[in-house]
């Protein structure tokens, strides 16, 4: 079945408010209509910019996408910091990023707390960005395969065949992020095509089919096309790169003409 394209710019820790207003306004202006109908553009502001970029988008019914980096797994409560699925459905984000290896990493965050994410996720209507990749290590030992499934098997923990479909992976290789070194478009089909086949053993071949598979890892304007022709690759999720609004503009181009 055909899965529509889908760019995500994951912004980071990067822009203020007014900044992140300026460059919707300029990937807006930038990328073609036909493009954004053939491919879904998603940004993805820091918390304190989705009320600026929510307003743009939804006012002047851009046609981008936005969505947040991460979500606590609880609804309410004594969770200082925190921001819950509900607020940001509140506030019309359609997508969170879950499970980001800089959360993993940096924050501690492991399988069962990134599938809770998941959950609180699907339960507040947001689909969910889900995040897996190796580190340097894994891969140097060859088994970024296993350890990518198993993640995925970890943080799909209670994950229903059903609400499974409204999920979105994201193959990350830690050692591909903000590196500069991306992997070949051999290395990113051949774990987002075991993604795919251990979501086929778990949900049925029918429900893998269906669930769109992200590369991300130093994504640019002249990799995308070579990244894009894995079979099982439907975008990308773009870091640094998003930030330019020029180089993702160029970015969704190439995913429409290669969709
Ligand atoms: O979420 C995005 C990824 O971490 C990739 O970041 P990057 O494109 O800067 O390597």
């Amino acid at each position: 079945m055909a899965r529509r394209r889908l760019i995500a710019g994951n912004w980071k820790m990067n822009l203020t408010h007014l900044e992140a207003i300026g460059l919707v306004q300029k990937i807006v202006f930038t990328v073609p209509e036909k493009v954004l109908d053939k491919t879904e553009a998603v940004v993805l502001p820091p918390f304190t910019a989705l009320r600026s970029v929510q307003t743009l988008v939804t006012g002047d019914k851009l046609p981008v996408g936005f969505g947040a980096q991460d979500l606590s797994p609880h609804d309410s409560g004594a969770y200082t910091g925190d921001i819950s699925g509900a607020m940001l459905a509140a506030m019309a984000c359609s997508y969170v990023v879950v499970g980001h290896s800089e959360r993993r990493t940096i924050h501690g965050e492991d399988d069962a707390l990134v599938a809770r994410k998941v959950q609180a996720a699907l339960k507040h209507g947001l689909t969910p960005i889900l995040c897996v990749g190796e580190g340097l290590e894994i891969r140097q030992a060859g088994n970024h395969v296993p350890h990518c499934s198993d993640q995925l098997d970890g943080s799909l923990d209670g994950v229903s065949a059903d609400d499974v479909r409204k999920v979105v992976l994201a193959y990350e290789p830690v050692w591909a992020i903000g590196t500069g070194e991306v992997a070949t478009p051999e290395d990113a089909q051949e774990v987002c095509g075991a993604l795919r086949a251990r979501l086929a053993e778990r949900y049925g071949p029918e429900t893998a089919d269906v669930v769109r598979i992200l590369y991300g890892g130093s994504v640019k304007a002249g990799n995308t096309a070579g990244i894009l022709a894995g079979p099982d690759i439907d975008g990308a999720l773009v870091g640094g790169a998003s930030l330019d609004a020029d180089e993702f503009a160029s970015i969704c181009r190439i995913a429409a003409e290669n969709g």
